[in-house]
């Protein structure tokens, strides 16, 4: 597979290393999760940060990647201060988080699209990105399928090939391989070697599993947040000295004899042979094969493992439940295919204006496509516009004095259009929340493009399929007597789509505020009030003084007004008892004022979010 070179882009500060950390500090309320940690990185180096749960690698891997904001302290990546040039820092990252952050209702293809549309990959060379990476993995056959068919195994490999997508600089590695079986971990290890074989990429990884750190470069134990030893894994057991030796012979006590007089060692005779240690073990042993006169059965070398660091230097273990010790086995069952030609040296992405558009038309179309894939909730979603239409036209018409029970409905229509809007317009808050929680959310913000273009591209998408959704039920308006002309309903849909928007805004904005349990709750409280005093049931005209007071603050009041008002114009007998416009005093205002008022709100709305947003860890 031959592989053609990106665009050039932001390149490295010249002579700086690939991470550097200064006084690298994280308080929460109530623990110091890092404490003045200082490190440096060097260019293709691999950096193992090995601690026990809870040292703070997690907090320290999330301040290296911008997605957490230092207490104090300094880091630059790639000589790109992270507080500063946040987002020509994150261009040199590829990240593969602890917990997976991929989106299970996209297929794998579709996961690395839309990271490369992030990531701003430029768009000739995607298809061949695609299918390079996931062959690097030996995902290609599974392409097409949904992530939430995958295996966690799986899930992993496609992280690791969807973070090398873009062609990092840096991996960022949190806990690469926590929760897979053996297997799994040894294929995971397998791809991250062969990565650095291809690639001249700089690795840094966390792990609580001694023999991945063992296969590092450099490594840092790191301890309640403070860094305990720093160095080549070699040269921090060579500190603690001597391997341990252990024989079995075809004569122990003989063994033993010759051992204590010809070599000098101090030996223990043990029920399974015979044990010494040795500072040079590597230069004794084929002395001792060849010298000692009785046949050796077994010799194994036990040298210090960084356990033995770590006890060293904190007076504990830092061996965890489970982690297996011996280098991950480099065989596996399904071994991926041949790995294709080395490619030139990493690149990456131009940046700009174009690149903020393409990420925010990349989030705008997950939406279309989670919107088009949940038929099941398109169709749900206009039973309650429906029943709104029908059952409370029909039944409510009959107490209404004057207007015929066909004008009301009409009157229920705007309603009804704005009730249809409101479900999918919601939904993007919970989705919000939920990509939070489902991890995918991580995978955006990591992205080198500003946070508000996310949100924007979010709120675009909502209002889109709110709009899609709400506009199927503007062909049933001529069932109940709204006349079909062309004009009026172009006029409604626009106006269907700025409530949508603002419907929107709303959601995303409650979802900045509230816990993902408490959503639910906090929008039904919200919604029944903004809708019952919107006019949309009944005309303000009808409403008590301190109620009419309170719709005229209520913005879908606004909403519902001017669509009342567009339809009075193709009306020819739109009683003015229901139709009546909105009034401040005794003037009404424009059609255009209340469209601009609901745009402003939602402009303001969405400013908001978007600080919010861009301040999530
Ligand atoms: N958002 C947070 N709020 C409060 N405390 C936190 C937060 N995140 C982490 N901590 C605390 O900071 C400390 C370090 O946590 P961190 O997740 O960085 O450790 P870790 O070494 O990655 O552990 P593990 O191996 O279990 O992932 C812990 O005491 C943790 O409880």
């Amino acid at each position: 597979m031959r592989v053609q070179p990106d665009a050039p882009l932001a390149p490295p500060v010249t002579g700086s290393p690939a991470i550097r950390a200064t006084g690298l500090t994280k308080r929460y309320p109530d623990v110091t999760a890092v404490d003045g940690l200082d490190l440096s990185v060097a260019a293709g180096e691999s950096f193992g940060f090995l601690g026990p749960n809870g040292a703070g690698k997690s907090t320290t891997i999330a301040m290296l990647c911008t997605l957490a904001v230092p207490t104090a302290g300094t880091v630059e990546i790639d000589g790109h201060d992270t507080r500063t040039d946040a987002v020509a820092a994150r261009r040199s990252i590829g990240l593969i988080f602890q917990e997976s952050t991929l989106d299970a209702e996209l297929t794998a293809a579709e996961n690395l699209r839309f990271h490369a549309d992030l990531y701003d990959v430029p768009a000739a060379l995607v298809p061949g990105r695609v299918d390079e990476t996931l062959a690097l993995v030996g995902l290609s056959d599974a392409r097409d399928r949904f992530v939430r068919t995958f295996s966690g195994g799986m899930r992993r490999r496609l992280e690791i090939a969807r973070a090398l997508l873009h062609r990092p600089r840096i991996l960022f590695l949190d806990e690469p391989t926590i929760g897979l079986d053996p297997q799994s971990r040894a294929q995971v290890w397998r791809h991250l070697h062969r990565i650095r074989e291809r690639e001249s990429v700089t690795l840094f990884l966390t792990t609580h599993y001694l023999d991945e750190a063992e296969q590092c470069d450099r490594v840092a134990i790191l301890d309640a947040g403070r860094i305990v030893a720093q160095g080549p894994p070699a040269e921090l057991k060579a500190v603690l000295g001597a391997d341990r030796v252990d024989l079995r012979t075809d004569d122990d006590a003989a063994a033993a004899r010759l051992l204590r007089t010809r070599f000098g060692l101090t030996v223990a005779e043990t029920p399974g042979g015979l044990s010494f240690t040795a500072t040079d073990s590597a230069r004794i042993l084929p002395r001792l094969f060849a010298e000692l006169d009785v046949p050796v059965y077994e010799a194994r070398v036990t040298p210090p493992t960084l356990d033995d660091v770590f006890l060293h230097h904190t007076g504990h273990r830092i061996r965890a439940e489970g982690a297996s010790e011996g280098p991950p086995d480099p065989a596996g069952d399904d071994a991926p295919p041949p790995v294709p030609a080395p490619r030139p040296a990493p690149e990456v992405a131009s940046g700009g204006f174009r690149a903020e558009l393409r990420a925010l038309r990349m989030v705008w179309r997950r939406e279309m496509l989670h919107f088009l894939r949940d038929r099941a909730g398109t169709v749900l979603s206009l039973f309650q516009p429906l029943l709104f239409l029908f059952i409370l036209g029909v039944g409510l018409a009959g107490l209404m004095a004057g207007p015929s029970s066909r004008s009301y409905q009409v009157f229920l229509f705007s309603g009804a259009l704005v009730t249809a809007s409101q479900a999918p317009a919601l939904r993007v808050g919970s989705a919000l929340l939920w990509d939070r929680r489902s991890g995918f959310l991580r995978e955006m913000l990591a992205g080198p493009v500003h946070r508000g273009t996310l949100l924007l591209g979010i709120c675009l998408g909502g209002t889109t399929v709110a709009t899609c959704q709400a506009g199927l039920l503007l062909g049933a308006g001529a069932l109940i007597g709204v006349p079909p002309d062309p004009g009026l309903l172009v006029l409604l849909a626009a106006e269907l789509a700025l409530t949508a928007l603002a419907m929107t805004v709303l959601g995303v904005v409650l979802a900045m505020v509230v816990r993902p349990q408490t959503y639910g709750t906090a929008l039904t409280v919200l919604m029944a009030p903004l809708m019952f005093l919107s006019g949309s049931v009944f005309p303000l005209s009808a409403m008590p003084g301190w109620m009419e007071a309170v719709a005229l603050v209520n913005p879908f009041t606004y909403a519902v007004d001017a669509m009342h008002r567009t339809m009075a114009v193709y009306l020819a007998d739109a009683p003015a008892s229901l139709f009546a416009p909105v009034a401040w005093g005794s003037w009404h205002p424009p059609v255009v004022l209340e469209a601009l008022m609901l745009a402003g709100l939602a402009a303001l709305g969405l400013a908001w979010a978007a600080r919010r947003f861009s301040r999530l860890d």
